[in-house]
């Protein structure tokens, strides 16, 4: 019987492909190439004058020094002044505050990241929160679905069919060798926007730009990806700027076989330890993907697992308002999707670990509603495997308000990329049943939104512990200031690639999420509880990285899956010395 790609492992896969399989060795894949195979003829060189202003890596515009400018063939090339980082910070961040509309803030952050790469991580680091909707939600979105209009300079790998037999070529094609993160999207469930196809490449990289900024990854460290299979959105296939293939997307074997062939050549070209986040697949793809490559490659899905680790930090500190277990609440979701069954899915988990109960169990506090009501028994035949586990006896109820009132849960999360969903009426109930509603409103960007904030805290008379996946601003009730959380993966991914990647780690287990989610919510202080937060600031964001990445660290270890031996003495320390710094370098 001959198997097809799909099915094979990696290593059978290339060597039944001329081109891409066998013979290497060495650390750039060249010397020990057999002669079949192609090799980029890479040269080394140290940019000077010109060239040296037009690499964003080492440009520093008006902050070369006299004598920089002078033994790098510099002078006349810049105005005499010379300016600090510092000046240059402000500067720009006094220009980025004159834009009105968010796209315009984008456009500039992205053209100052192709100019120079240092300002920009150094702003972002500085002004973190101000700038974070700028490069990420809610603006992100924005950009994704204009991202044809407003292209420029192309950013991160497009690997699209036309590239099928020979997607290793294309990875050596990137300029940098030492990956260690790749974050890859089809582009199929773009935030809550649907189909973008290959537009969707601002998420990677806006999520890279995260990995640097929030968990100190090196930038060089970093390749975005996108993989273009087409796109079944009919607007972008009419669209004369649209910069993906035009036509309707690759399934079935078609799909699975590119997909493999993908993972196949990254393995190849960046070894076992390269962690690859999938990022916003249609649901469809995304459980079938990790649960795929789970066992033989470094993998994570953000949506899945990212998203389930930072609500259960969420729940764990909010236990100390709500004087509650995780055992004590009643959970129900809108949404049964990736976000929603990853959350119930760990916090089961974690609810069975601190109880001793089964997971079968603890899953009976979990409630869902997809598209056609309550996910409950009589519908088990028809559900995704993903939606099984969560149907529970109960009769059918059609809509939310219906399984508010049925259920009465302590919990509310959205996930259904819908906004406005959260009516009034949903809220009310849920402030009738609950001395303190604890509502998450995840779906983003903000327009998906299942609820404002300020809905939220209107609507529940102050009461509602409110956090959303794209931010608000603080809602002032009453005469009080509420200050809204962001329960957003961004929270737990950069610590958690930092952790896996000081720690050598060749594989992911829940249990490093629920690490993460631990770390994450002891973080959270008595002054963030009194202002209503289950998340700490995200001023902060680098050191509470760091201690996440520590505690995934940690965890790597205790389960044999750290390959960096010995094992530090201060994880913590060496997360934080680990941390790429945008301060400028001097030059000799
Ligand atoms: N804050 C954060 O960190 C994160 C937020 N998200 C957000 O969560 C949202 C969902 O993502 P994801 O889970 O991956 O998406 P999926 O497509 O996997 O799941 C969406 C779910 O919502 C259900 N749904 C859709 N419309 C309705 C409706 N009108 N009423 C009830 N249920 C509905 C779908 O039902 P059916 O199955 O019947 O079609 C499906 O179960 C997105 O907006 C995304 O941006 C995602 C990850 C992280
Ligand atoms: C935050 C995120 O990953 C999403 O909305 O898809
Ligand atoms: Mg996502």
């Amino acid at each position: 019987m001959g198997s097809t790609p799909a099915e094979l492992p990696c290593e059978d896969v290339a060597d039944n492909r001329s081109g891409v399989g066998g013979g290497i060795s060495d650390v750039y894949g060249e010397d020990s190439a057999t002669l079949d195979q192609l090799v980029t003829p890479w040269v080394t060189s140290v940019a000077s004058g010109y060239s040296l202003m037009r690499d964003p890596r080492y440009n520093k515009g008006l902050a070369f020094t006299d004598k920089e400018r002078d033994a790098h063939y510099l002078t006349g090339l810049l105005p005499p002044v010379v300016l600090s980082q510092d000046v240059q910070e402000r500067k720009l961040m006094h220009n980025l505050r004159q834009y009105t509309v968010p796209l315009q803030r984008y456009t500039a952050l992205m053209d100052l990241q192709e100019r120079n790469e240092r300002l920009f991580y150094k702003l972002l680091v500085d002004n973190v929160e101000e700038l974070l909707p700028v490069v990420y939600t809610p603006t992100v979105g924005e950009a994704c679905q204009k991202y044809g209009s407003i292209f420029r300079k192309p950013q991160g790998l497009y690997i699209s069919l036309k590239e099928k037999g020979k997607i290793l070529e294309v990875l050596k094609n990137w300029p940098q060798r030492g990956i260690q993160v790749i974050v890859v999207t089809d582009g199929e469930r773009i935030l809550g926007l649907g189909d973008l196809g290959c537009q969707g490449m601002g998420i990677p990289v806006g999520k890279l730009s995260l990995y640097t900024a929030l968990g100190g990854i090196r930038p060089s460290a970093c390749l975005p990806i996108t993989i273009d299979v087409g796109t079944n959105n009919e607007k972008l296939l009419n669209d004369e700027f649209y910069i993906g293939l035009k036509q309707r997307r690759a399934t079935g074997q078609e799909y699975a076989d590119f997909l493999h062939e993908f993972m196949c050549a990254v393995k190849q070209n960046y070894g076992e330890k390269v962690l690859v986040q999938f990022e916003d697949f249609a649901n469809h793809n995304a459980f079938d993907l990790l649960s795929k490559y789970s066992s033989s490659h470094l993998v994570f899905n953000d949506d899945i697992q990212g998203t389930a680790s930072v609500v259960l930090a969420g729940l764990i500190a909010a236990q100390k308002v709500l004087g509650k277990t995780l055992a004590d609440h009643t959970f129900l979701f809108l949404g049964a999707g990736e976000a929603g069954t990853g959350i119930a899915e760990l916090i089961a988990l974690k609810i069975s670990k601190e109880t001793g109960a089964p997971i079968d169990e603890t899953r009976k506090k979990i409630w869902l509603v997809d598209s056609k009501g309550l996910i409950v028994s009589s519908r088990k035949e028809s559900l995704q495997h993903f939606k099984q586990p969560w149907a529970h006896e109960h009769e059918p109820v059609k809509n939310l308000i219906g399984a508010v009132n049925a259920i009465k849960p302590t919990v509310l999360i959205g996930t259904s990329g819908v906004g406005q969903t959260f009516t009034k009426e949903v809220v009310e109930a849920m402030a009738t049943n609950n001395e303190k509603p604890l509502i998450l409103a995840l779906s983003n960007p903000t327009s998906q939104a299942e609820c404002t904030a300020e809905q939220a805290y209107t609507w529940t008379k102050g009461r509602a512990i409110f956090g959303s996946g794209s931010p608000f601003d603080p809602v002032e009730y009453n005469g009080k200031t509420y200050l809204p959380g962001q329960a957003n993966n961004c929270y737990i991914f950069p610590g958690l690639g930092l952790g896996l990647i000081m720690s050598g780690a060749i594989r992911v287990r829940d249990d490093m999420l629920l690490a993460a989610s631990e770390a994450l919510a002891a973080q959270v202080t008595e002054e963030h509880f009194a202002n209503g937060l289950i998340y700490p600031p995200f001023a902060n964001i680098r050191q509470i990285s760091a201690n996440i990445a520590a505690s995934v660290a940690a965890k790597t270890y205790d389960l044999g899956l750290a390959s960096n031996l010995p094992r530090a003495k201060d994880l913590v320390k060496f997360a934080e010395s680990s941390m790429y710094s945008p301060v400028y370098r001097n030059y000799r």
